[in-house]
């Protein structure tokens, strides 16, 4: 029988070099010989990339929280049918930037929806589904936005105020405390190639893991 692949996923807020290091990831990962998917949330499928240009839009109509929740879990949902199943069924590795973790740091955290309504969502759209390992790249505020910052336009979630990306921030501290098995904390505010040793490092734990897996 196929072991089940692994289900990585990276988080951070914005601009912790999220982009950078995904693309580091994917190649040390490649490096083990896995077979990888490598994508991301919002996002994935055709319908997924639709909805995160229309979440990340800048519009002159507010979006309700509530709007914005459900059209995250409908992309995850395409998702998690069409893409991440189906691979971590097949034994693929899937290396997914950003996932429900987000929502939890973004929706309740930084936007104050009940942590409960996100909860609800998760069973509904993932049943059992949840991350092995999550990667959390952690910096302060300010340092992640004005990196985001010399890249260009912001986008619609982007444009929020600081205090909203301080509660995000605190939202994935605690999701990394609480879920300290599956959680990887790393200090993104240090050099890249700091950060990118201790990726050296995680890369290395996921290969052992695989290979217990694996017997
Ligand atoms: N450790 C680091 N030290 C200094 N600069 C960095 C570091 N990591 C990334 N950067 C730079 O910061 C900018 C933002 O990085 P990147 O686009 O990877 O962030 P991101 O978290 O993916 O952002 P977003 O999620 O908002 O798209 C880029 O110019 C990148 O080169
Ligand atoms: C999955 C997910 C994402 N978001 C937000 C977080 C970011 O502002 C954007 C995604 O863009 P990036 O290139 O990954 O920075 O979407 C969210 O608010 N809730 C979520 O569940």
């Amino acid at each position: 029988m196929t072991a089940r692949g692994l289900f990585i996923t990276v988080e951070g807020g914005e601009g912790v070099g999220k982009s950078t290091n995904m693309a580091f990831l994917e190649e040390r990962l490649r490096g083990l010989g896995v077979d990888l998917v490598v994508t991301r949330e919002p996002g994935g499928t055709a319908l997924g990339e639709e909805l995160r240009a229309l979440l990340l839009q800048p519009r002159e109509e507010p979006m309700a929280a509530a709007a914005e929740l459900l059209l995250i879990f409908a992309a995850r949902a395409q998702h998690i049918e069409q893409v991440i199943e189906p691979a971590l069924a097949a034994g693929h590795w899937v290396l997914c930037d950003r996932f429900t973790d987000a929502t939890y740091a973004y929706q309740a955290g930084g936007r104050q929806l009940p942590v409960s309504l996100v909860r609800e969502l998760e069973q509904l759209v993932q049943g059992e589904l949840r991350p092995d390992y999550t990667l959390l790249l952690d910096a302060p505020v300010d340092v992640g936005l004005s990196r985001a910052g010399e890249r260009g336009e912001l986008d619609r979630i982007e444009r929020e105020q600081a205090e909203f990306f301080e509660r995000v921030r605190a939202t994935y501290l605690q999701l990394a405390e609480e879920s300290s098995g599956r959680y990887r904390c790393i200090d993104a505010s240090r050099p890249l190639d700091a950060v990118q040793s201790d990726l050296q490092g995680f890369c290395a734990e996921l290969g052992q893991c695989w290979n217990a897996r694996l017997g």
